[in-house]
């Protein structure tokens, strides 16, 4: 614990959220959590425990809770934000004029609104009227169960700001969790974001029946992917083969913990998408995400092979056996990530 940490609010009490404003608590941080379901804040106030989003799991005594968002912002130098991506602008929009005059604000969220393609700390900038030098973005191998039994990790803080990737790196770094700050936004927010659907494509094919071969064959070529759109845009090459790039790509593409695995598990198995919805339990931001990419994709003239293949499969029912002969029967190509012509 140490004195002059930042006071941070944290919006959301899901499973990140939560395990969050522990990660910030434990660095020795005052941190309140705010949510909308009055019985999650009140368990977290009285038993320390969060039952619902992280069963079994005991909560440092610091974290708070509370549905009044007044309260949870009074005096924050830090909010971060865990509220699933195609809601987040309308659920802290409402919130802009809590914020203090000096606040940044750190997006944990890992999506592409869709219609806008917005990514999220553009949402959260325009949402809460804030300038890109006071939004950060924490995206990195973050499985939140991992962290809430503070097994060792690392992440990535990202903004325009150095000073304002400082202020949150310094909030949340303790003796389980160490951020590392960068300033390529776009790369780290796209690596978070894609990252979701290449989990859903290895969880479809290992729901099939495929082994190793398949997952690493999908994990590298959805690394390429990832990679050719982040160029697109602005980003650095150099992220994608770091934390929040290749690190989060691999823990989320192997881990039974991640959402949008188990989903695409389940999908291959033979579950409707609804089905597996139900299935999967929290959010898996693949699901909406895959659409908002694969449209931001096709804007910028970047082909995404598997990225539209989630999709098809997803959104216009195309049937799980297809899917070998339409991401292979593709004209061949070299194997860069510059490479040009068919991908
Ligand atoms: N769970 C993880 O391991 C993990 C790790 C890193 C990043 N993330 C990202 O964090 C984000 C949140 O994920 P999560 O795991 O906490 O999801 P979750 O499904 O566990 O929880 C979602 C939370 O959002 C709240 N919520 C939904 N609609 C809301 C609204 N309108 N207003 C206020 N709150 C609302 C719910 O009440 C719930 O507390 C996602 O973008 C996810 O990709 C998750
Ligand atoms: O459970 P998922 O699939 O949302 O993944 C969680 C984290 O993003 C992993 O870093």
């Amino acid at each position: 614990m140490s004195a002059d940490r930042p006071r941070a609010a944290v919006l959301g009490t899901g499973a990140w959220g939560t395990t969050f404003a522990a990660v910030l608590a434990d660095a020795g941080c005052p941190v309140t959590l705010w949510g909308i379901a009055d019985e999650v804040c009140e368990e977290i106030n009285t038993a320390h425990r969060n039952t619902a989003y992280l069963p079994g799991v005991v909560l440092p005594d610091g974290v708070r809770a509370t549905t009044d968002a007044a309260a949870a912002l009074a005096g924050a130098k830090v909010v971060a934000i865990a509220i699933p991506a195609q809601v987040a602008r309308s659920a802290i929009a409402p919130l802009a004029d809590l914020l203090e005059p000096d606040a940044v604000a750190a997006s944990l969220i890992k999506g592409v609104e869709l219609t806008s393609h917005r990514r999220m700390s553009e949402v959260i900038g325009e949402a809460l009227r804030l300038p890109e030098e006071r939004v950060a973005v924490v995206s990195g191998p973050n499985l939140a169960r991992e962290i809430a039994e503070h097994q060792p990790t690392a992440t990535v803080v990202a903004s325009r700001s150095a000073a304002t990737a400082d202020l949150v790196a310094h909030a949340c770094a303790n003796s389980y969790f160490r951020p590392y700050t960068n300033s390529d936004v776009v790369g780290v927010e796209l690596s978070g974001a894609v990252k979701n659907v290449i989990a859903v494509a290895v969880g479809i094919a290992q729901g099939t029946g495929y082994g190793t071969n398949t997952t690493a064959t999908v994990i590298t070529r959805g690394l390429v992917e990832m990679t050719r759109l982040g160029l697109a845009l602005g980003a650095d090459a150099q992220t994608f083969a770091g934390l929040a790039g290749m690190g989060d790509l691999v823990a989320t593409c192997v881990s039974p913990l991640s959402r949008n695995h188990t989903l695409g598990m389940h999908m291959g198995q033979g579950k409707t998408l609804d089905e597996a919805i139900a299935a999967t339990g929290g959010t898996a931001e693949g699901v909406k995400t895959s659409a908002s990419v694969l449209e931001l994709a096709r804007s910028v003239g970047v082909e995404m092979p598997i990225t539209e293949a989630v999709v098809q499969v997803l959104h216009h029912g195309l049937p799980i056996d297809r899917l070998p002969e339409l991401l292979l029967n593709r004209p061949r190509k070299a194997e860069g990530v510059q490479a040009t012509g068919p991908f």
